[in-house]
């Protein structure tokens, strides 16, 4: 069967100051982050005059696969802002797309990684109503020999930046211990996340041939007496130094461009720490802005649509590719009782 469009679904950000609290509120919504994290959030926010690079680098990476040449009209959708993956449904419907591939800003299973984009369709298609076209999602990516590529080479570019030996440190997105737990089917025995934040950051270490390396967790939120993943990579730079260590290269593999969490929790605070230690720090790029990413869209469209044999690097399994928001496997990524806040 054939498609009529791609809607590039993502996280959003806000635009300017007067955006930022009503965005934070959209995506905490019931999910027990206490206030005081939200204004600590918020000041990162403004410190950079309330604007999100995330909205528009996901504009340039459409862009770029447009010049890709992806044969189908690209649409763009965010869970948290504008513009709303529901507004894009309805403009969609009403252009008549009936069939559409949806792609994921994230590489990764696990409830906030994947899950969650199957509730924004559920969402936006419930939101749309009886015409809502079929929304069918690319699989996940993080074994992919292109994505697995562009962060060797940008580990390479980062190293070239310091004057002398270097750890290289893998950074993802920290998530509560039982969402991890939780991530992928139960039947596998759950930490679908964490194995494959593992996974790509191994295979990263394997093309670059390093023998040493450590993979590592940035951004927690959700309130301290809950355990999230650890350790954190600003607590890890000040245990590297006390190891000997005198530079890091810092990898965000956990995500696909340099948002706010990339600039402000690695460029920002993280690097201010090992200024502090005097140590030498750089940060590998994120692959949005390397073509090689336009490329992996092109190909995992093909991949799906003509039912080419999927390019990955590890044996793990690539779930995520679900149909109308439905669930990859029964109760795959479904959280156990979150706390709730009205
Ligand atoms: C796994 C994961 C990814 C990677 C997968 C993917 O990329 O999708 C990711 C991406 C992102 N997270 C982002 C921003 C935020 N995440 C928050 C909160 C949370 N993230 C979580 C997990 C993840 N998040 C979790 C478990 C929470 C706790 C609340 C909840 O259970 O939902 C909060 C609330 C404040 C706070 O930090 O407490 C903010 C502002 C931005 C946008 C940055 C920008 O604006 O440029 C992006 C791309
Ligand atoms: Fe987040």
């Amino acid at each position: 069967m054939s498609f009529d469009a791609l809607l590039w679904l993502s996280f959003g950000g806000p635009e300017g100051p007067e955006d930022v609290r009503p965005f934070l509120e959209n995506v905490v919504r019931g999910r027990g982050v206490p206030p005081e994290r939200l204004d600590e959030v918020e000041a990162h926010y403004q410190h950079f005059g309330g604007v999100s690079p995330i909205n528009r680098l996901n504009l340039e990476a459409i862009d770029a696969v447009r010049a890709a040449g992806l044969d189908l009209p690209v649409y763009f959708g965010n869970r948290n802002w504008h513009p709303m993956a529901e507004d894009t449904l309805g403009k969609m419907t009403s252009d008549g797309v009936r069939r559409a591939l949806v792609f994921p800003t994230s590489a990764y299973g696990g409830y906030s990684a994947c899950r969650q984009y199957d509730e924004d369709i559920l969402r936006a298609r419930a939101a749309v109503g009886d015409d809502a076209p079929e929304l069918v999602k690319l699989r996940q990516f993080f074994d992919h020999p292109l994505f697995i590529s562009s962060f060797a080479d940008a580990v390479r570019a980062a190293g070239a930046e310091l004057t002398g030996p270097y750890r290289v440190v893998f950074t993802a997105h920290s998530v509560p211990v039982s969402a991890d737990k939780a991530a992928g089917p139960p039947a596998d025995g759950g930490h679908l996340y964490s194995r494959q934040v593992a996974e790509a950051s191994r295979l990263v270490a394997l093309e670059l041939g390093l023998t040493e390396y450590d993979v590592v967790w940035q951004s927690r939120s959700g309130p301290p007496q809950i355990p999230w993943l650890a350790p954190d990579i600003v607590d890890h730079i000040d245990a590297l130094h006390a190891d000997g260590v005198r530079g890091v290269v810092v990898v965000p593999i956990g995500f696909v461009s340099d948002h706010l969490e990339v600039v402000w929790d690695l460029d920002t605070e993280a690097r201010e720490r090992a200024g502090e230690l005097g140590m030498e720090f750089a940060r590998a790029a994120t692959p949005n802005s390397d073509p090689r990413f336009a490329e992996l869209v092109v190909e995992l469209v093909r991949e799906h649509t003509e039912g080419l044999e999927p390019r990955k690097l590890s044996s793990f399994t690539s779930l995520g590719c679900t149909t109308d928001g439905a669930f990859c496997a029964l109760l795959c990524c479904e959280l156990a009782k979150r706390p709730v806040r009205s």
